[in-house]
């Protein structure tokens, strides 16, 4: 783990991580299983603002279980990071750099002040409704034109930046996979967004789990709410306020057999020309 570890790390604090990079620590964004996420301004530039995902570490080595937590930790971080660093894409989260510090890692990103899509949800305007899918959409076929999946995607995990275009963030279940025929074990993911197939004990194919995803994503977008325990496909299909593209591209991405699910390319053709 150390040499792939350093081959992943920018760089390698001494000190306090705020104080080393000269930055005030202005707000908590989030809080995750394995830390927060740290809004901070630069002391030189009060318009830099930056999010820092920080894992904490105990570094305790004389407490086995805190070692050994520690471990995967390190391994959740360099995960990610490798997924992030490979990634060059205007609406996915750009890694700025990676850092280690005494009691931390941490990923520096640009700071999205104006959170999540799950956050606007109930105020989203045609325009951006529009504008949100067909940035989602371009930012997922580039991902699985590269062969990754994110296995998150979720209104939760699509931040707004500055300009009003969205960046999709956290790639802490994401994978790399040899080729798209590909299938795995699915057992995580969120609930509502989780395609119906990864409930069961076998192997899926990872991309049309995001195709899911994406569906739910596109559906709590167009009905301006966020999913809760309800018939999703009769709701899409009975809301007649909803342009009819829009029912009919969720109800197809929304089909409980993962092989009568769309690809991001064929959705992509679709949302181009609205
Ligand atoms: N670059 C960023 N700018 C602004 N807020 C951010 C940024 N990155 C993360 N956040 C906030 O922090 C929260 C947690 O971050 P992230 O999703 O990466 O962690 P997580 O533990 O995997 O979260 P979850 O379990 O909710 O998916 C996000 O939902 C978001 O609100």
């Amino acid at each position: 783990m150390a040499a792939n570890m350093s081959s992943l790390i920018d760089d390698v604090l001494e000190q306090d991580i705020f104080e080393e990079l000269n930055l005030s620590e202005v707000a908590v964004l989030g809080v995750g299983a394995y830390g927060k996420v740290v809004l901070a301004v630069s002391k030189d530039d009060p318009n830099e603002k930056l999010a820092l995902k920080m894992f904490s570490l105990s570094e305790d080595a004389a407490d086995e279980d805190a070692r050994k937590v520690d471990e995967e930790t390190k391994r959740m971080f360099c995960k990610e990071v490798q997924v992030m660093k490979g990634l060059h894409h205007c609406s996915i989260m750009p890694l700025l750099y990676s850092v280690q510090a005494p009691d931390c890692l941490a990923l520096v990103m640009p700071a999205c002040e104006r959170g999540a899509v799950a956050d606007a949800i109930t105020t989203l305007l045609p325009s951006q409704q529009l504008k949100y899918i067909r940035q989602l959409c371009q930012a997922i076929h580039y991902l699985h034109e590269k062969n990754t999946v994110h296995l998150d995607i979720k209104a939760n995990n699509i931040l707004i930046d500055d300009d009003d275009n969205i960046l999709l963030s956290d790639f802490g279940f994401s994978r790399v996979l040899p080729n798209k025929h590909v299938e795995i074990f699915v057992e995580l993911g969120t609930e509502y967004y989780r395609a119906p197939e990864t409930y069961s004990d076998e192997r899926v194919n990872p991309f049309k789990v995001d195709m899911y995803a994406f569906g739910m994503t596109c559906w709590t977008i167009v009905m301006k709410t966020r999913p809760s325990k309800v018939d999703f496909l009769d709701i899409i299909r009975t809301s007649l306020g909803v342009p009819y593209i829009y029912r009919r591209m969720v109800t197809f991405l929304l089909q409980a057999d993962p092989d009568h699910r769309p690809s991001a390319a064929q959705v992509l053709e679709i949302v181009s020309k609205l």
